[in-house]
């Protein structure tokens, strides 16, 4: 009998290094297919979710121990021994149960020499100690400690420094960013008190829509199921309300949400609106434009299309207010998707930038004289945020809003003129937020 939660977190470890599985769409499901109880739920998200996101440290601990480079070994080996690693240095479980049960998934995954070697690597992880004893032993220093002693990449490590403008509040900012995050409910077509007594949650502090929840599956209340409440981070909420509480004079019947695919943001801006605004949501790819007509199956007076913001169907100044959420290397997430900090290079930021200058630009365009643009990222990362919106705001026609005044019951969320939330903060993902405005 092959043990169930170690199983279903080898699975994900494999189809996320082999076929780039997302973590946080798979492991849902397959916690749902092999009826997993809620202990051994929470204990395969622990051991799947932990061992993706300390890669990077496993990996260095690993390098040491085995004599090929670690690209050179199976992938599946690779992937039991981090497993296998992860348990012993992060969970502290018992050396004999956690190298015993993965060599017995070796045996059965791969085969009897297999677990040979990989029997052999953990005996040698285990006698090494826990994290702290690994990392002295691997004497790194500076960003290469704060690296391995938070799961980030060293580009993510300078780039959230200099987000955060100094030293002071990175490594805190990085270990919140590493830590397993509440799951963050949205009431939005019902009232925040009935999701509240149907959840046994939390009201989040910020958004008055908002519920934390410490764990299990939101999958299984009614209302998350009906469309009425959803999941989304709460930060993400304020970003959608940003765009509600922007000053505007003059008409205000007319929203855009340029990249509302799959509809969250959508979906609490259709909610909330005042009587009397058509909600237009676009997001270029097809099937990303069908989860948010999906998202807005029971609101009246929207239209969803599928169109590049770019090179948009619509007239200029056709609205009064408009979202854009662009996409982005995802940098202020991390902690929802494990994985992402890995597969995400250095590299993937000059491109998005040069998409976000190209898509702020159509959205101002889109805004009417005097009316609003959002601008929304779920990175922090200034390439992707303040130089692209300062580079906007250059122009003759445009002037920034400040955002931090108009959330109040926020503390410490401005970033100059812009909004910046953290999860050491506020424990929401890590939001950027600037506000725009037409003047000619
Ligand atoms: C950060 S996500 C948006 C998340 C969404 N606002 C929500 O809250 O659910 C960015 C979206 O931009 C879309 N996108 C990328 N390039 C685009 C373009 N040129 N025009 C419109 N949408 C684009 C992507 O397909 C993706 O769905």
């Amino acid at each position: 009998m092959l043990d169930g939660p170690r199983l279903t977190a080898y699975d994900v470890l494999d189809a996320v290094s082999s076929r780039e599985a997302f973590a946080n769409l798979l492991l849902p499901q397959l916690l749902r297919e092999r009826k997993l109880d809620e202990r051994d739920a929470a204990f395969t998200t622990q051991l799947a979710y932990g061992a993706l996101r300390a890669q990077g440290t496993l990996d260095a601990i690993l390098t040491g121990l085995v004599s090929r480079p670690l690209a050179e070994l199976d992938p599946r080996v690779l992937d039991l021994l981090r497993l296998g690693a992860y348990q012993v240095v992060d969970l502290r479980v018992p050396a004999h149960a956690a190298v015993d049960t993965t060599v017995d998934l070796t045996r059965a995954i791969v085969g009897p020499g297999a677990a040979g070697l990989v029997n052999a690597v953990l005996r040698k992880v285990a006698a090494g100690g826990d994290r702290a004893a690994w990392l002295a032993a691997l004497g790194a220093e500076g960003d290469e400690r704060l690296a391995l002693a938070t799961d980030h990449p060293r580009w993510i490590v300078e780039a959230w420094r200099d987000a955060l403008d100094g030293e002071d509040e990175l490594e805190p900012a990085l270990l919140a960013d590493d830590a397993a995050p509440e799951v963050h409910l949205v009431a939005r077509r019902m009232g925040r008190a009935d999701l509240l007594t149907e959840s046994g949650g939390e009201p989040g502090p910020w958004s008055p829509y908002a519920v934390r929840l410490r764990g299990g599956d939101p999958g299984r209340l009614a209302s998350v199921r009906s469309g009425r409440a959803a999941v989304q981070d709460e930060g993400s909420q304020l970003a959608a309300l940003l765009l509600t509480r922007a000053p505007l004079e003059g008409t205000d019947t007319a929203w855009l949400d340029m990249c509302a695919g799959p509809g969250g943001k959508s979906g609490l801006l259709a909610a909330t609106r005042p009587d009397g605004v058509r909600l237009t949501a676009a997001d270029r790819a097809p099937h990303r434009a069908d989860l948010v007509r999906q998202a807005l199956r029971d609101e009246r007076d929207v239209e969803v299309l599928a169109a590049d913001g770019t090179q948009p169907p619509w007239q200029p100044g056709s609205f009064d207010r408009v979202l854009l959420d662009a996409p982005c290397t995802g940098l202020g997430a991390l902690r929802r998707r494990p994985e992402v900090r890995w597969r995400r290079t250095a590299e993937d930021v000059a491109p998005l930038a040069e998409l976000q200058t190209a898509l702020l630009d159509s959205a101002l365009r889109s805004v009417r004289v005097g009316g609003v643009v959002a601008y929304v990222t779920c990175s922090p990362h200034s390439a992707e945020t303040t130089d692209v919106v300062e580079a906007a705001a250059r122009r003759d026609d445009v002037e920034v809003l400040p955002v931090a005044p108009l959330f109040p019951e926020v503390p410490d969320m401005a970033r100059g003129e812009h909004g910046q939330l953290w999860p050491h903060r506020h424990g929401t993902d890590a939001m950027f937020m600037a506000l725009l405005r037409r003047t000619s």
